[in-house]
C-alpha cells in the first residue's frame, strides 16, 4: 500500500509520460493533493485573507511544475466569484466551488484577443421572452483560447463576453456557464470544447478552447454584484465600469508573490549545487573551488537571492495595499482604485520579469547539469516566462502604469497624491535639492528622482507631439517605449524603498549577526540596481565616476560579505526535497548520484539494444537503407 507521499512523488517521472499521461497522472495527483486541502478549507471561513493563504497553499504545493487542471478553479474561478457574484448567486455556486463539487475555469481570451479586452467578440445576448442570455462565438477567432483547465477537467468556467441587450452593447460582462454534463462530463449542445495542445511548459495546466453555438443560459447567470440586467432586458450600470477587471487586480497580486515561489526555488537550486560542484582551480596546484567562490558567479546567484527577499516583502506590501484599498472599494470609495491597477501592473510586471530573469541565471550558473529537467531549472525557466504573459503581457501592463503616472503629473499641483506616488511631490517640489551620494537613502532618492524625471519629460513629449499636430494616440504609440520605462523607474523606486524600509523594521527584532545579512541583502539589491540603471542616474543625477567606482568596490565587497552566508539563506526558504524536484538541489547534496538515478529511470535504460538498431541502425550501417 503507498503512501500519500508515494502517490503523490512516486512513480515514472512525469518527463517520461506522454502528454496525454501527463494529464491523466496530474488530475490524479491533484484529486489527492485538493482532497486534502479541502479539509483545510472546510475547517475555515473562507474569505479573501484566508483565501489567498489556502491560495498559496495550493500554488506552493501545486506539486508538479507543470501546474495543475485544478489551477484556475482556486486562482480565477473562485476569485472572480468572489468579487463578481451577487449575494445569490453566491449562495447557489460557491460552496459547491469550494468544495470542488463543481470545477471552474475563467475565459477571458480568445485566439484573436488577449491584451485588448474590449475587442473580444463572443457574445452574450439578452432574450427577454424566455430569461436567457444566447452565447455566441461569431467566428474562429472568437473562440475562448487558453483558459485553464477547460481542455477535459472543468464542468464550469465563467465566460467574459459583449453584452448585447435591446440592440445595444453594453461592453464585456462576467456569465457562469455550465461547459459539461455534471454526469457524463460531456460538452453540452452547442458547445465545443477541446485542449489547445502541448505548451513550452505547464502542460498538466490543461489549457483548454471552447465555441459556443448560442448556447442558451439563465438571466441569473450574469454575475450581477456590480451591472445588472433586469428581466425586461433593462441595464442597470456598475458604479464604476472597471470593477469587472477587478479579479485581474487580485491575480495580479497573487502572481508577485507567486513569482517569489519560483525564484526561491530556482536559487535554492543553483546556490546548493554550486556549493557542491568544485570545478577550475584558483591558483595552480590547489583543489578545484566551489564555483560560488568565483565571484562571477556571486554576481548571478547572490544578486537573485537579494531579488527574492525584495520582491517577497514587495509582495507583502501589494497585499497590505489591496486590502486597504479593496475595503474601500466595497464601500463605495472609488479614489485609489486607479492607483491600485497601476501598482498591480508594474510590480506584477517587474515580479515576473526579475523572476525570469534570475531564474534563467540559475539555469545558465548551473552549466550542463542545469540543462537537465531533473535539475527542474528549464522547467521553472520555462514557468517564470509564462508568467510574463498570462493576466497580462508585461509591456502592456507597464504601459497601464505609464498612464497613471502621467495622469497623477498633470494633477501634481492640485492636491495631496496618494501614497505610491507623493514621493513625485517630494522630488519635484521647488528648492528640493539633491546631490548623489553612495548610500542606499540616496540610491533610493536617485531613483524616485529618475521616475519623477521620465515621467515629467514623457508628458513635455506628449504635450509637444501633440502640439506639432500629432494625434494623442500616435504621439502615445511614439514615446511608448519612454513610458515603459517610467512605469519600470516608478516601480524599482517602489521596490528598493519597500525593502529598505520594512528591512530596517523586520531587523528590530531580529538577532545582531541576522541583521547584518539582511542589511548586506538590502544593500546588495540597491547597489545591483544602480549598476544596473546607470544610464538613467548619469542622465538625471549628480552621480559622478568618482562615485561609480565605490559603488563597484561596494558591491564587490557585499558579495564577498554575503558568500558564507548563501546556502542558509536559501536554507531559510526551507523548499522540502519532494516540492524542490531537483537533482542538483536536494537537501543531502548527493548531486552525482542523483543525476544518475534519474537518469537510470529512462526508458531508454530499460534495455541494453533498442529495437531502432535491429530495424533501422543495422540496415544502414550494412548499407542495405
Ligand atoms: C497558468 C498557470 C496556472 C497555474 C500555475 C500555478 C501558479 C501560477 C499562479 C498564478 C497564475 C495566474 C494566472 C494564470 C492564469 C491566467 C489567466 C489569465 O491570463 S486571465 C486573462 C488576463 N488578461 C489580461 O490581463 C488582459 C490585459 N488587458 C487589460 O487588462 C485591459 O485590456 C487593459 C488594461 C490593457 C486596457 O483596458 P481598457 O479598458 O482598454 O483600458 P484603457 O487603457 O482604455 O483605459 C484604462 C482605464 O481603465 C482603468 N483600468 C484598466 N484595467 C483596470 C483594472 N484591472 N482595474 C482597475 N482599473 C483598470 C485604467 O486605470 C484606466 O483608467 P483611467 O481612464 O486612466 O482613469
Ligand atoms: C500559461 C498561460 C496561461 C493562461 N491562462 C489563461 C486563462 O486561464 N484564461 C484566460 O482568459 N487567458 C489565459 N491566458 C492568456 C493570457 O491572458 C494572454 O496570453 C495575455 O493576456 C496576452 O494576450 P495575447 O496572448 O493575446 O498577446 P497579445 O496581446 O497579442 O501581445 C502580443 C504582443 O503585442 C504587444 N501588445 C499588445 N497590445 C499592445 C498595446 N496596446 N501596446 C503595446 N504593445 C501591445 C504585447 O506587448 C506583446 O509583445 C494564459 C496565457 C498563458 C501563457
Amino acid at each position: 500500500m503507498l503512501t500519500k507521499r508515494e502517490e503523490l512523488f512516486g512513480g515514472t517521472p512525469d518527463e517520461y509520460l506522454s502528454h496525454k499521461e501527463k494529464y491523466e497522472n496530474s488530475t490524479r495527483k491533484a484529486v489527492i493533493l485538493f482532497s486534502l486541502l479541502r479539509k483545510i478549507q472546510e475547517e475555515n471561513n473562507t474569505d479573501l485573507t484566508n483565501y489567498r493563504n489556502l491560495l498559496s497553499g495550493v500554488l506552493g504545493a501545486s506539486i508538479s511544475q507543470d501546474g495543475s487542471p485544478f489551477g484556475l478553479h482556486y486562482i480565477m474561478f473562485m476569485p472572480v466569484f468572489m468579487s463578481q457574484a451577487d449575494e445569490e448567486q453566491q449562495e447557489r455556486w460557491l460552496h459547491r466551488a469550494l468544495n470542488c463539487s463543481i470545477i471552474g475555469s475563467y475565459a477571458q481570451t480568445e485566439l484573436g484577443h488577449g491584451t485588448f479586452i474590449r475587442g473580444l467578440e463572443t457574445t452574450a445576448t439578452y432574450d427577454p421572452s424566455t430569461q436567457e442570455f444566447v452565447l455566441h462565438s461569431p467566428t474562429l477567432t472568437s473562440y475562448k483560447w487558453w483558459p485553464g483547465g477547460l481542455g477535459n477537467t472543468a464542468n464550469y468556467c465563467i465566460v467574459i463576453a459583449q453584452l448585447y441587450s435591446k440592440g445595444e452593447c453594453h461592453g464585456i460582462h462576467s456569465f457562469i456557464v455550465q461547459v459539461r454534463d455534471e454526469d457524463t462530463h460531456m460538452p453540452l449542445p452547442g458547445i465545443k470544447v477541446g485542449e489547445i495542445g502541448v505548451k513550452m511548459g505547464l502542460n498538466a495546466v490543461n489549457n483548454g478552447f471552447i465555441g459556443f453555438e448560442n448556447v442558451r443560459i439563465p438571466r441569473t447567470n450574469m454575475l450581477m454584484k456590480h451591472a445588472k440586467i433586469l428581466e425586461d432586458g433593462t441595464y442597470v450600470k456598475s458604479k464604476n465600469s472597471k470593477l469587472i477587471y477587478g479579479a485581474m487586480v487580485f491575480v495580479r497580486v497573487v502572481i508577485v508573490f507567486d513569482s517569489v515561489n519560483y525564484l526561491a526555488k530556482a536559487i535554492t537550486v543553483a546556490t546548493r549545487y554550486s556549493a557542491v560542484r568544485r570545478q577550475s582551480q584558483l591558483k595552480e596546484g590547489e583543489p578545484e573551488r566551489q564555483i560560488l567562490d568565483y565571484v562571477t558567479q556571486q554576481d548571478k546567484i547572490l544578486t537573485a537571492i537579494a531579488g527574492c527577499f525584495a520582491m517577497k516583502m514587495n509582495a507583502r506590501m501589494l497585499w497590505d495595499t489591496f486590502n486597504v484599498i479593496n475595503d474601500q472599494l466595497h464601500k463605495g470609495n472609488m479614489e485609489r482604485l486607479g492607483e491600485l491597477h497601476a501598482l498591480a501592473c508594474c510590480l506584477k510586471a517587474i515580479s515576473t520579469s526579475d523572476s525570469s530573469l534570475f531564474t534563467a541565471r540559475c539555469r545558465v550558473s548551473c552549466g550542463g547539469h542545469g540543462y537537465m529537467v531533473s535539475s527542474t531549472l528549464p522547467a521553472t525557466s520555462a514557468l517564470t516566462t509564462a508568467s510574463c504573459t498570462y493576466e497580462g503581457d508585461n509591456t502592456v501592463l507597464l504601459l497601464q502604469t505609464a498612464r497613471f503616472l502621467l495622469k497623477t503629473w498633470r494633477q501634481i499641483d492640485t492636491g495631496p497624491l496618494t501614497p505610491t506616488v507623493e514621493y513625485l511631490k517630494t522630488v519635484s517640489a521647488p528648492g528640493f535639492s539633491y546631490k548623489w551620494e553612495n548610500s542606499i537613502e540616496g540610491i533610493i532618492r536617485g531613483f524616485q528622482i529618475v521616475s519623477m524625471k521620465k515621467i515629467s519629460s514623457c508628458l513635455n513629449l506628449m504635450t509637444a507631439k501633440v502640439m506639432s499636430g500629432m494625434s494623442q494616440a500616435d504621439a502615445w504609440n511614439t514615446i511608448s517605449i519612454q513610458l515603459v520605462s517610467a512605469g519600470e523607474s516608478h516601480c524599482r523606486a517602489i521596490v528598493i524603498s519597500t525593502f529598505h524600509e520594512d528591512m530596517s523594521k523586520a531587523m528590530r527584532s531580529m538577532s545582531a549577526s541576522l541583521a547584518e545579512v539582511m542589511g548586506q541583502l538590502v544593500e546588495l539589491y540597491a547597489v545591483y540596481w544602480t549598476l544596473e540603471r546607470l544610464g538613467d542616474l548619469l542622465e538625471y543625477t549628480s552621480i559622478s565616476g568618482a562615485d561609480v567606482v565605490k559603488l563597484r568596490s561596494w558591491y564587490e565587497e557585499l558579495l564577498r560579505k554575503i558568500r558564507p552566508n548563501a546556502v542558509g539563506l536559501v536554507d531559510a526558504f526551507d523548499i522540502i526535497d519532494e516540492l524542490l524536484q531537483s537533482t542538483l538541489g536536494a537537501y543531502d547534496g548527493r548531486v552525482y548520484e542523483r543525476l544518475m538515478e534519474e537518469a537510470l529511470k529512462s526508458p531508454l535504460n530499460a534495455e541494453p539494444v533498442n529495437q531502432s538498431f535491429h530495424k533501422y541502425l543495422k540496415p544502414f550501417m550494412q548499407g542495405k537503407l
